[in-house]
């Protein structure tokens, strides 16, 4: 089959807000969302195509694109080579010269509408580009050890470079251990990390980036109005967490766990059909020792989530930097 070559801008605002379009009746997959382009003409180069098509169906004239991926995707019809383009100067005010609707929506929104399925990967990246960096989650459990030794091994992980946490509160706390759970979560934000807390309603009022839900916190309708990361067992999990707005997702158990030795494992290859098909950034949980990072990585995982593998380490710090060499080289 005839591959056919088209380039597209991901157009973004300085708010960090893209710019989707809706397909006209008369085209293949009318009523679906997409990034703005066209079909590259014979003798033009994509980056041409890509100027022209955005000033044809946009009105607006676009200076320095960068090349940002390439793609190529098999539909009924045809099979499609993808330009991707990142956009962030241009003249002119966007508007659908052709009539189409346009919208500019951040990109944890555009999974709630209906998009061409070639482009749940690049919302995925998308998406991916504003998680922690490096992406190494510590899901911390203060049920699970003394609280000064859980003080302890939290800012020895934090000052190893740790910039993720999840703060997971299966019981409410007493009030002396809810200050201390308070005051590490304002020093985890003061080190630059990025905390998000996942608690019960009614929430406490710590310094947070943001709530991690569970699967089970979504269906029964807790519908958090800031930054939200959601923890997933399976296709029908993630779908709603990406059509409900969340950052990320945490998949699980990619391995078999220590801590759940019955439960059944999705493996690698599970985990990478299911990656394949979300428009989520998909964070491994679940028996990620440091050594098998790679694999989670090689199965389209965005990052990893680690349990009892760095904060009941015998030395936190040491655990801590043995995942993350992964990122940091
Ligand atoms: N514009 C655009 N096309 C995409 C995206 N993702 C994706 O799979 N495609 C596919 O790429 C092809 C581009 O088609 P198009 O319909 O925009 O082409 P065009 O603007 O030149 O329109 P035309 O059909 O009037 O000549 C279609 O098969 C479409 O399904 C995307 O994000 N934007
Ligand atoms: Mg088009």
């Amino acid at each position: 089959m005839l591959t056919v070559p088209v380039a597209t801008g991901i157009i973004e605002d300085a708010s960090g807000r893209l710019l989707i379009s809706l397909r006209p009746e008369g085209k293949p997959w009318p009523g679906f969302w997409e990034f703005p382009g066209g079909k590259v003409d014979p003798g033009e180069t994509p980056e041409q195509a890509l100027v022209r098509e955005l000033w044809e169906e946009l009105g607006i004239t676009v200076t320095a694109p960068e090349s940002f991926r390439v793609l190529d995707y098999t539909y009924p019809e045809r099979t499609v080579r993808l330009h991707f383009y990142r956009v962030r100067h241009w003249t002119g005010t966007a508007h659908g010269r052709e009539g189409q609707e346009v919208r500019w929506l951040y990109p944890w929104e555009i999974p709630a509408l209906e998009c061409l399925p070639a482009n749940l990967r690049i919302t995925a990246e998308a998406l991916a580009e504003a998680l922690p960096q490096p992406p190494l989650c510590l899901i911390a459990d203060p049920d699970r050890l003394p609280l000064l030794d859980f003080r302890k091994s939290l800012e020895a992980a934090l000052g190893a470079g740790l910039r993720w946490l999840v703060l997971r509160c299966k019981t409410v706390p007493d009030a002396p251990t809810a200050a201390v759970l308070s005051a590490l979560c304002a020093e985890a934000l003061a080190q630059g990390a990025q905390v998000y807390l996942n608690h019960s309603d009614p929430l406490p009022d710590w310094p947070r980036s943001g709530r991690h839900l569970t699967q089970i916190q979504l269906d029964a309708g807790v519908r958090p109005d800031a930054a939200f990361g959601v923890s997933c067992h399976d296709a029908v999990g993630l779908q709603r967490a990406a059509r409900l707005g969340a950052r990320y997702a945490f998949l699980s158990p990619i391995f078999v766990t220590p801590s759940h030795p019955g439960a059944a494992a999705l493996e690698p290859q599970a985990f990478a059909a299911m990656a394949a098909e979300s428009s989520l950034p998909l964070i491994a949980l679940g028996g990620v020792t440091a050594a098998r990072v790679p694999v989670a990585l090689a199965a389209g995982a965005r990052g990893v989530a680690v349990l009892s593998g760095i904060l009941e380490a015998p030395d936190p710090a040491v655990a801590t930097r043995a995942y993350l060499q992964h990122w940091n080289g």
